[in-house]
């Protein structure tokens, strides 16, 4: 674990120091043919080969002067504290609309488990059959009406997209609403950690603790883009609400120093779900974008003061002026996924050729699959490091949507 406890996030694209990743694990086994489009997954993975993927993500992050973080390992510690793990598993269980007995039995054999397995467990989940080995039976008529790989709590295998469940910012953390249920838990671990974990204590959770930071008021962090310590931008899409922008706006302004939100509406449809999925800064002044929606995107701009009241709405009519007035940049390059071939990019755009990790201005981590576009990026003057995705990238998520940053050095 690290020493030095410093998180802060006002850019998009300043030296990365320190990221949140998940290293995918036994969640994974959990995939089926059956399962897998509720679990918003495209296919099967073979999971030993995404975890040495996985690997080589975080070592040339590693190799690169980046602190990685796995979030496991922050859940464990939290879980180590019965007064922390009593609530958390109430609320675990709560998602799962057990009957009283089969919850009240699954809790107090959780209680016993050691820190790591129990997050394990949480993580990959558990099915009738494990369960019945740890506790027994018992007059449960979910148990009993039940098949033997029914799970009593389900699978996250979308733990390793780090950038969804919460977002940095500066010195605080939003914690996400998800749209779909297979992802709701997450956000949970993460919140249990920021309040918990002693690593975490300086930092603001800036939303996910009021009563209505919650469903329908979605927020997902693939929409959520830091382009300087005062302006952000949020994606409306098929995973964030609009009636949550400026939920978040007034926190973002008031407790958060951002002064203007861009709120970017986008296509509602898989292949676009969150902004990053078409969109994401690859330097000071640059953007990679998918043209396959730039026509699709109206864009608003939101001016706040620091007590957190809203100022101005405003419809922006071109991208690149709002994006240079709101950066205070002379110039704006966009930098087309596909480098002008519309077949070309609708297939990077499919494999997450647009959604790069940025780990130094002008320096991105990209899938090495998407040789089109990794290509004209290299002729923008972009520096690009590829992993291997052949695996990982099956569920629909690239650098960006596997990391959190946590740390950024200023611009
Ligand atoms: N930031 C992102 N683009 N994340 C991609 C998440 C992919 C994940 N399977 C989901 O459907 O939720």
């Amino acid at each position: 674990m690290c020493t030095n406890r410093s998180f802060s996030v006002g850019s998009e694209v300043g030296k990365l120091r320190r990221v949140m990743l998940h290293h995918p694990g036994k969640e994974l086994e959990r995939l089926t043919i059956d399962n897998k489009d509720e679990l918003l997954f495209d296919d099967i993975l073979w999971v030993e080969e995404a975890q040495k993927e996985h690997d080589a993500f975080a070592d040339l992050l590693r190799d690169n002067g980046v602190e990685v973080v796995y979030f496991s390992n922050c859940l464990a510690h939290v879980l180590r504290e019965k007064e922390i793990r009593s609530p958390l598993l109430d609320e675990v269980l709560a998602l799962e609309a057990h009957d009283p007995l089969l919850a009240s039995g699954l809790k107090s054999v959780l209680m016993e488990m050691d820190p790591a397995s129990l997050a394990e467990v949480l993580i990959a989940g558990l099915t009738k059959k494990e369960a019945v080995s740890l506790l027994g039976s018992c007059r449960s008529l979910v148990l009993r009406s039940s098949g033997e790989y029914d799970f009593f709590i389900r699978p996250l295998p979308n733990l390793y997209f780090q950038r969804d469940p919460y977002m940095f910012v500066n010195q605080g953390v939003l914690v996400s609403v998800m749209h779909y249920p297979a992802r709701r838990r997450e956000p949970l671990y993460a919140k249990h950690i920021f309040q918990h974990h002693p690593y975490f204590e300086n930092v603001q959770i800036l939303f996910g603790e009021e009563p209505r930071d919650t469903y329908p008021y979605t927020i997902e962090g693939g929409d959520f883009h830091v382009f300087s310590p005062t302006c952000v931008a949020v994606g409306m899409s098929e995973r964030t609400a609009s009636g949550t922008v400026q939920l978040v706006g007034r926190r973002l302004a008031r407790d958060a120093g951002i002064r203007t939100v861009l709120a970017v509406d986008i296509p509602k449809h898989r292949a676009c779900m969150h902004l990053d999925t078409v969109f994401t800064m690859v330097d000071r002044d640059a953007f990679t974008i998918y043209p396959g929606v730039q026509k699709q995107m109206r864009i608003w701009e939101l001016n706040y003061d620091e007590s957190g009241d809203l100022l101005s709405v405003e419809e922006s009519s071109d991208l690149v002026d709002c994006l240079r007035k709101n950066l205070c940049i002379d110039r704006v390059r966009l930098i087309e996924t596909g480098g002008g071939d519309p077949i070309a990019a609708a297939r990077d755009q499919w494999n997450d050729g647009t959604n790069t990790l940025s780990i130094a201005p002008g320096v991105v981590v990209t899938y090495r699959r998407n040789v089109v576009s990794n290509g004209v990026l290299r002729e923008n003057g972009i520096k690009v490091f590829e992993i291997k995705g052949a695996e990982l990238g099956r569920g629909r998520g690239g650098p960006r949507c596997m990391s959190m940053p946590l740390w950024r050095e200023s611009l």
